[in-house]
């Protein structure tokens, strides 16, 4: 890529209004030229970080950089090619490095969060995660999310960071999904190979037509190149979540984000969170066991603002563990709703009637006031209004 391909610039559309989002940090952007790390890029993006997090936003910070900055510490000495446990090295060495590096930029603590796929697969510690997540958001830290290289195996993408943002972002719920590339935007083609290809500005739905303009990175430090952005914009917009990308080597595109502007390829969404969420929640096979609850709780669920706390709860039937999906059926057999439990069986037959200030006594510990959160539930009248935007 040349210096004149480096410095385009997308026309500025209007992001979205957003709250919460997940920054995606690619290690051509932190180790620029294959060298170590360096803040170069990174000042800008830390600057935008503050100012959202100044502006009551929140952001999560999906950054690589750890192979490339553990290659750089060995320097002559560091493995050379793609064999797997090297780069799991190289990523354990250079991971403390690189959240030093955010730390330094960033006026307030970062957290280091590791993550593989498998952990995110695992709906129990899922749903850990993503407590974890929304706490240290709560606290005003700044997570730095990151794949755990050392434990990540290859069959599961080691260094697919476009794709665990993506995941990320749906975790934790966020409005957009932001990815700082080292390319201004999509183009209809690589650039790099052809000179005609010219930059999208939106992109309506992920047709085959559009993942066929993707080619991989075009340098050695970056792993997935176009393609990878592409698939986590897809698993975004599964989720509901549009995806922006934009240059993080240009300070103007950075800073416009500020002001709500991208300069860069907008991914659309056909669906909106809520409405993907509970799509999910309708279509997904539940647990084999029902929650049973109480009229109160039945009004309540149907308001489709409250969650299900102990109190409501009466009985429970079958085999479920923390993070299933079960029915919440009233004491006919009706069902009420579907949702994503946070206690297992077990927990819940103990919690049930109780008050949710007393789950700890009961079980010597919590996680969280509700048995099913507002969040994790569609009702009946979800359900059925889900029937409409199938079609
Ligand atoms: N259609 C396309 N539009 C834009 N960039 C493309 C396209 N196809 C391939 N690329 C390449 O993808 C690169 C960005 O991905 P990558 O090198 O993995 O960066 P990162 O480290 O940010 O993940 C671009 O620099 C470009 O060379
Ligand atoms: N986990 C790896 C990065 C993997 C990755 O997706 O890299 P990149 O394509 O530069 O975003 C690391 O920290 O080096």
């Amino acid at each position: 890529m040349t210096e004149g391909q480096r410095s385009h610039l997308a026309p500025a559309q209007a992001l979205p209004l957003w709250r919460r989002a997940v920054l995606k940090v690619g290690s051509n952007l932190l180790a620029a030229d294959g060298g170590g790390l360096t803040p170069r890029y990174a000042t800008a993006l830390a600057h935008f970080m503050q100012a959202s997090h100044e502006a009551g936003r929140q952001v999560v910070l999906v950054s690589s950089g750890a192979v490339a900055a553990g290659r750089a510490q060995l320097r002559a000495h560091a493995p050379g090619g793609g064999d797997l446990a090297a780069r799991q090295a190289l990523a354990a060495l250079g991971q403390a490095p690189m959240i030093a590096l955010w730390q330094s930029l960033v006026p307030r603590p970062v957290a280091q969060v590791l993550l593989t796929h498998d952990d995110l697969r695992n709906r129990r510690r899922y749903l850990n995660a993503r407590a974890t997540l929304r706490e240290l958001l709560l606290l005003g830290v700044l997570p730095v999310v990151n794949e755990n290289d050392t434990v990540a195996v290859d069959e599961l993408k080691l260094g697919d960071n476009d794709n665990l943002a993506a995941i990320v972002a749906a975790l934790v719920d966020a409005d957009v999904l932001l990815i700082a590339s080292d390319i201004d935007a999509l183009y209809t083609a690589d650039p790099r190979r052809d000179p005609n290809a010219v930059p999208i500005g939106r992109v309506e739905s992920l047709t085959a037509e559009v993942l066929a303009m993707a080619g991989g990175s075009g340098s050695a430090v970056g792993t997935g190149g176009m393609r990878t952005k592409l698939e986590a914009a897809s698993k975004a917009a599964a989720a509901g979540i549009p995806t922006a990308l934009f240059s993080g080597r240009n300070d103007v595109a950075v800073s416009a984000l500020v002001q709500g502007e991208l300069h860069g390829t907008f991914f659309a969404v056909a669906r909106t969170r809520m409405q993907a969420r509970k799509y999910w929640l309708r279509h997904a096979p539940a647990a084999p066991g029902h929650i049973e609850v109480d009229a109160g709780a039945v009004r309540a669920l149907a308001s489709g603002k409250a969650s299900l706390l102990p109190g409501g709860v009466l009985t429970v039937s079958g085999e479920f563990h923390r993070g299933d999906l079960v029915e919440i059926i009233e004491g006919s057999g009706r069902p009420v709703a579907r949702g994503i439990s946070q206690y297992g069986a077990g927990e819940v037959k103990r919690l049930a009637g109780r008050h949710s200030r007393d789950i700890d006594a009961v079980l010597g510990y919590s996680y969280g006031a509700e048995i099913v959160h507002r969040d994790d539930l569609a009702t009946m009248a979800d359900i059925e209004a889900i029937g409409d935007i199938d079609a």
